[in-house]
């Protein structure tokens, strides 16, 4: 029997430093989220960053935290549960980190006779820290709990174009109250590293002004150009011109290069250069969380107003709109009727 495992980043279980510092402990050594040798990584995470940063993150995610728990967490469950509804064959939801692990969710699947599964990572693109991971720790659990399992994933959609529309569509109605000056698209960033450690082709992916807009294979696997083009695609959808629309890279950690420009320091530079009414998509996200919520959300208003900006407005990532959970479903449909996957 066919099912769908829906997978997110997850989040601490609750916004205190005793839960978050597991939570990021978990994530952080990742090799593919801190992506240097085992010992070194845990003098950087172990020795250093989880000194302080837990208290730090706990702060934060107090401050978008809900009743029901982590918005993350309780989108993902909204989303997962609308989609179980219409989409006719068992649907799970497990998340990379925390205790909602992806584990759990394959065995939901199999309790209901489950052995074809559609994995589906709930990022729009690929990254070695994002969506390569989901599927790399899906393949483990696999292989050692499940291994009667098939697992099919569903690729980066970030250029399908009935999610390009349904992004647009909700810039748009975030936009009918709102007469901006300037849309800012804001991706998560990522070490420039990571975009030349997945570049299949070792040269290809140089950074520049030019390789993310030249064909390569290297684009599968390259987050920069998948931003580029996304940015790009919903551009010339909504008929946006050039010079009102800028993208940028946003929740930086450590001191490496990562990729630019950077978030915070576009805030300061769109209201230092006159831009009064600023709109904010973040469309690396298909459910708001702590690096939407209080990021830009909150911090981001702050650092506009500060450099002369005066109205801001941050447009809500896709949660679980119906629309987007009408998508969804139509893509796992086609899978499980023609085992066609979305271009
Ligand atoms: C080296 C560090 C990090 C990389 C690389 C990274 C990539 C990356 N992350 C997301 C999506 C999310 N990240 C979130 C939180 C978050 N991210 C990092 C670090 C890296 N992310 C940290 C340390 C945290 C935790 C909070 C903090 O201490 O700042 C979240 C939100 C989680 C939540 O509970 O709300 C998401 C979602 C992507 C898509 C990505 C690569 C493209
Ligand atoms: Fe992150
Ligand atoms: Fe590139």
């Amino acid at each position: 029997m066919k099912g769908v495992l829906l997978v997110n980043l997850g989040s601490p279980d609750s916004p205190t430093p005793k839960d978050v510092k597991p939570y990021l402990d978990e994530f952080l050594m990742d090799e593919r989220v801190i992506d240097v040798p085992l010992w070194w990584r845990r003098i950087l995470v172990r020795g250093i960053i989880l000194r302080t940063r837990p208290k730090k993150s706990a702060a934060a995610y107090q401050k978008i935290w809900w009743e029901e728990g982590s918005p993350l967490v309780v989108i993902s469950e909204r989303f997962s549960d609308k989609v179980k509804d219409l989409a006719e064959i068992p649907v799970a939801l497990g998340m990379r980190y925390g205790s909602m692990s992806i584990k759990n969710g394959l065995q939901e699947l199999k309790d209901k006779g489950v052995t074809e599964v559609l994995l589906v990572p709930l990022y729009p693109h690929y990254a070695m820290s994002s969506y390569e991971t989901v599927v790399v720790k899906a393949m483990e659990e696999k292989d050692q709990h499940f291994p009667e399992m098939h697992i099919t994933t569903l690729p980066a959609f970030y250029n399908n174009p009935d999610y390009i529309k349904l992004l647009s569509d909700s810039i748009t109605n975030g936009l009918k109250d709102f007469d901006y000056d300037h849309i800012l698209f804001s991706y998560h960033g990522i070490p420039e590293r990571h975009i030349k450690k997945s570049d299949p082709t070792k040269f290809h992916c140089k950074i520049d002004g030019q390789c993310c807009s030249t064909n390569s294979v290297a684009h599968n696997t390259c987050y920069r150009h998948q931003c580029f083009d996304m940015t790009e695609k919903i551009k010339q959808y909504l008929g946006l011109s050039e010079d009102k629309v800028s993208l940028s890279f946003q929740s930086r950690l450590l001191n490496d290069p990562w990729l630019k420009p950077y978030t915070d320091f576009e805030f300061e530079r769109l209201g230092k250069e006159g831009v009064k009414r600023l709109a904010v998509i973040t469309p690396a996200f298909v459910a708001d969380c702590l690096e939407t919520l209080e990021e830009i959300a909150m911090e981001g208003e702050e650092q506009f107003k500060s450099a002369g900006g005066e109205d801001y407005k941050h447009i809500p990532c896709l949660n679980d709109n119906q629309e987007w959970v009408n998508l969804m479903v139509n893509w796992i449909h086609d899978w499980q009727l023609k085992e066609m996957l979305p271009a």
